[in-house]
């Protein structure tokens, strides 16, 4: 398969490598020194572009994608707040296609149901308070991580008590705590911690006066985000509309 790769930073490099021991094609890879060859032909003949850039950038990508009739996997995080809807109206009602996934890697999917099973199971058990911490290298750009939100969201789905999140503290690099962790009792907080080259851990914790249930994701590497991606483009070439790793992944 023929692939365009957007942003050729610490994800874009790792998908390259994937890819191409997955025998795929690389044809086109775009940053920022290089914007014009969306209008190449090599970008044109790519069966699907994957595109991992930042969140000012990202929505801008796929518009310019979806102009050379190319499909788009991104995880890039931090767009969906300004841009969700329209992107939504294009691929539902306008034939383009787009994956998104806030977290590629499979062990995110595991997690994820296990996630929303733990809040339903807790509509039975008030003395439980939730809330949840996200911890990520020193260069990520946005709070709360989109895995982080995608988790939220789906507690707030699954347990009755809950109707939405709110930005907790953020502790950065040089040891500044922001923000509160005090919220409404139906918010959900996200705490944010930013240390030294940490890929990803993403915790949900519900306490009670008697104990603690904790669950968390650990991601050693980027590779199971970076073969995540390559998996949903190999899955996106022959799928269309908006598409998400629930599509992938069925349990
Ligand atoms: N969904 C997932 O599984 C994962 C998502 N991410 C997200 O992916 C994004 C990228 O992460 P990293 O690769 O770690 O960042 P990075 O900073 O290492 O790489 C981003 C690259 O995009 C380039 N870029 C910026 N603006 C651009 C534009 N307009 N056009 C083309 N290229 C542009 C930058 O020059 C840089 O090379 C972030 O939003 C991050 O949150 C990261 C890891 C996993
Ligand atoms: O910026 C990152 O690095 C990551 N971003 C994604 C997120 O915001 O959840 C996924 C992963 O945690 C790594």
């Amino acid at each position: 398969m023929k692939i365009a790769i957007i942003g050729y930073g610490k994800m874009g490099k790792m998908i390259e490598q994937i890819a191409r021991g997955r025998g795929h094609e690389i044809v086109c890879i775009i940053d920022v020194d290089n914007p014009q060859d969306f209008d190449s032909p090599e970008f044109a003949s790519a069966d699907v572009a994957i595109e991992f850039t930042n969140p000012t950038a990202a929505y801008g990508n796929y518009l310019k994608a979806f102009a050379k009739g190319v499909k788009v996997v991104s995880g890039s995080t931090g767009w969906m707040k300004d841009h969700g809807d329209d992107v939504r109206r294009m691929c539902n009602d306008e034939g383009k296609t787009l994956f998104w996934a806030s977290n590629f890697s499979v062990g995110v999917a595991i997690f994820s149901a296990v996630n929303r099973y733990l809040a339903k199971i807790m509509n039975g058990f008030p003395q439980y308070s939730v809330s949840m911490e996200e911890t990520h290298h020193i260069h990520k750009l946005d709070a709360p991580s989109g895995t982080a939100i995608t988790l939220a969201e789906e507690i707030v789905d699954n347990l009755d008590r809950k109707t939405g999140w709110v930005k907790g503290t953020l502790l950065s690099p040089d040891g500044t705590l922001t923000g509160s962790d005090k919220c409404d009792g139906d918010k959900i907080a996200i705490n944010s911690v930013r240390r030294d080259e940490v890929p990803g851990i993403h915790t949900v914790t519900y306490d009670s006066e008697a104990d603690c249930i904790t669950i968390t994701h650990d991601a050693h590497s980027r590779k199971g985000f970076a073969l995540g991606a390559v998996l949903a483009a190999e899955y996106t070439a022959t799928h269309s509309g908006l598409l998400t790793i629930s599509d992938m992944f069925k349990f």
